[in-house]
């Protein structure tokens, strides 16, 4: 199949702002590929090479990029570069340098996709000395060949800068139309699978029954199952029916193990793999998870020298970091504390109990100066459990969780059958989706972010207020560095970011506000920290800000 098509497809997507008719153009395309193309397309279809989940990147930044159009058209870089300003996109601007081209191979053969998608993974495996040349050269190889239309979203894939606004909700939408198959199967086995190629080719090739009898797998991260936040312990009893386990909450990160004999994969809250940084931890797992083959799920924390927990910072400063990794095991040790498990020796557990899981996740585990079980206390009673709540805040940590016995795991969902219970309100996981440019001394800095709230339902990012304060002058360096390349049009001071980028931010209160189309504003935003273990749909959504505006008006009955 012609890569061209797929331009078209892009082209399409990005006229259009209905996300009806996108998941429309996008099941067209997919019942018109053939099936042995089906296992890539769905990324490539999201801007995307490969799964979240693989470890695999195309390691290619904007200089090498030009460099190989450059080398493809005769065009110099600086031309190229310079053309930017006036095209505002790498992408047209590699388009028109592709339109210029100034050699033509003789061979010249148009382009497939599979010959794209091919390059790309080669390009992504070429690792090592001298690999930036040969990066440089597959690459130029394509844009030989290419179109300037085929040019500038082969450009745009690899920046990772895909505007077409197609998220995970709409392509799943996009599969069940396709293939005519339930929407609820597709969620189900994306959820338990996190892999829209193989869903994609089960829907087409098995239909309904075979997403019903898709299970979990060794190597695809399953999506975590989340909470919800209640204003107290006697609420999470109440809700939880009068009895419940109440685990500790640690403040680390969340990860999920993967035991497949001797090896051990781990991926984190947003399904990254992130074995390479923890070579500790993967040890401590060899030893002390005792089945072959096991699931198992924990939050990883940072410990201090005072034997106390770190902020979870800590530990995404471990899963950061590519080189003299010994050194910081020493300088930031981790323990791992399980609480879940969802695998073990070929028997999936996702549909047994929680009560039995965690019987089963004591069988199995050995723990070790590094690898510990949750904290645990089941009970029905009220006092108790806050002995414990406070116990834990003692301790240093972030509160409890509150956990139905009886509840099936849940991939993916953030239902009242876990229940977190700490004493401040929830802080907010934002995108930012504009911002402005500082005054005086800062006017060469973006100074404040406005921040938006994912809705699942149209794939939009919806604003709740504008943060700027809780910055550092370093913070602003780092935002404006991060978020310059992202800037999509820019008006006087404001400007229009891409919303790639999430942070944390408190607020002292969530306000009503028929100003914003989300419904909300958040009063007095502060920052707190860069999430980078999550993505723009990992963000907290307008339906969490409007269920924690109810908590907040319950909590301030209570006060
Ligand atoms: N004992 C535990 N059981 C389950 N989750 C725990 C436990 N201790 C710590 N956690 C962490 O708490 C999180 C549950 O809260 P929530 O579902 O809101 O996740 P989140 O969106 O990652 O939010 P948070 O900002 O609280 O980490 C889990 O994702 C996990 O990282």
């Amino acid at each position: 199949m012609r890569y061209i098509e797929l331009a078209q497809l892009y082209q399409k997507l990005e006229k259009t702002t209905m996300k009806l008719i996108k998941t429309r153009l996008v099941a067209d395309f997919l019942k018109k590929v053939p099936e042995d193309h089906l296992e890539f397309i769905p990324y490539l279809i999201l801007g995307d090479v490969f799964p979240e989940w693989d470890e695999r990147e195309l390691g290619v930044g904007e200089k090498l990029l030009i460099k190989a159009v450059s080398m493809a058209t005769g065009i110099d870089s600086k031309e190229i570069e310079n053309s930017v300003k006036d095209t505002g996109d790498l992408g047209e601007s590699i388009a028109l340098a592709v339109k210029k081209r100034k050699q033509k191979s003789f061979f010249s053969q148009p382009l497939t996709i599979k010959r794209v998608y091919q390059t790309l993974v080669k390009v992504a495996e070429t690792t090592g000395e001298g690999s930036q040349d040969k990066k440089m050269k597959y690459l130029a190889n394509l844009f030989m060949d290419a179109e300037p239309i085929e040019a500038k979203y082969i450009a745009r894939t690899v920046l990772g800068t895909m505007r077409t606004g197609v998220a995970e909700g709409l392509l799943r939408d996009a599969i069940s139309l396709a293939f005519n198959v339930k929407v609820e199967l597709v969620e189900r086995a994306y959820m338990l699978t996190s892999d829209f190629g193989f869903v994609a080719k089960i829907a087409k090739t098995e239909g309904n029954d075979g997403l019903a009898k898709v299970t979990i797998q060794i190597g695809k991260p399953i999506k975590p199952m989340l909470a919800q936040q209640a204003a107290n312990i006697k609420e999470a009893l109440l809700e939880m029916g009068g009895e419940a386990e109440f685990e500790i909450k640690y403040d680390g990160a969340r990860v999920q193990v993967h035991k497949d004999g001797e090896k051990v994969t781990i991926y984190s809250r947003r399904l990254e793999n992130v074995t390479r940084a923890i070579p500790e931890i993967v040890e401590a797992i060899k030893e002390a998870l005792k089945p072959t083959k096991a699931i198992v799920e924990g939050e990883l924390v940072a410990i201090g020298e005072d034997g106390r927990p770190l902020p979870f910072q800590y530990v995404l400063r471990r899963f950061r970091r590519k080189y003299n990794i010994e050194e910081m095991m020493e300088k930031i040790p981790l323990e791992l504390n399980l609480f879940d498990v969802l695998y073990v020796d070929g028997v999936s557990l996702i549909d047994t109990k929680f009560m039995e899981r965690r019987k089963k996740l004591e069988e199995i585990v050995e723990t070790n100066g590094k690898v510990k079980i949750a904290e645990n206390l089941i009970t029905k009673n009220v006092e108790e459990a806050e002995q414990f709540y406070k116990r834990a805040l003692e301790m240093g940590h972030e509160g409890l969780m509150a956990k139905r016995l009886d509840a099936v795991y849940e991939p993916g969902n953030r239902g009242k059958k876990w229940l977190k219970i700490k004493p401040t309100m929830e802080n907010l996981d934002l995108v930012i989706i504009g911002a402005e440019w500082g005054e005086g001394r800062r006017a060469h800095l973006l100074g404040s972010f406005i921040l938006g709230a994912y809705d699942p339902e149209t794939g939009e990012f919806l604003e709740v207020g504008k943060v700027g304060s809780g910055f550092t002058d370093d913070d602003l360096v780092e935002f404006t560095k991060m978020l310059k390349p992202l800037i999509i049009k820019e008006e006087g001071k404001r400007v229009w970011i891409q919303p790639k980028v999430v942070i944390e931010v408190t607020y002292q209160e969530i306000q009503k506000s028929p100003k914003y189309r989300s419904g909300f504003a958040l009063r007095f935003p502060r920052y707190v920290a860069l999430r980078e273990d999550k993505g723009p749909e990992d963000a907290d959504t307008i339906e969490r800000i409007a269920q924690l505006y109810e908590l907040q008006e319950r909590m301030k009955g209570k006060v």
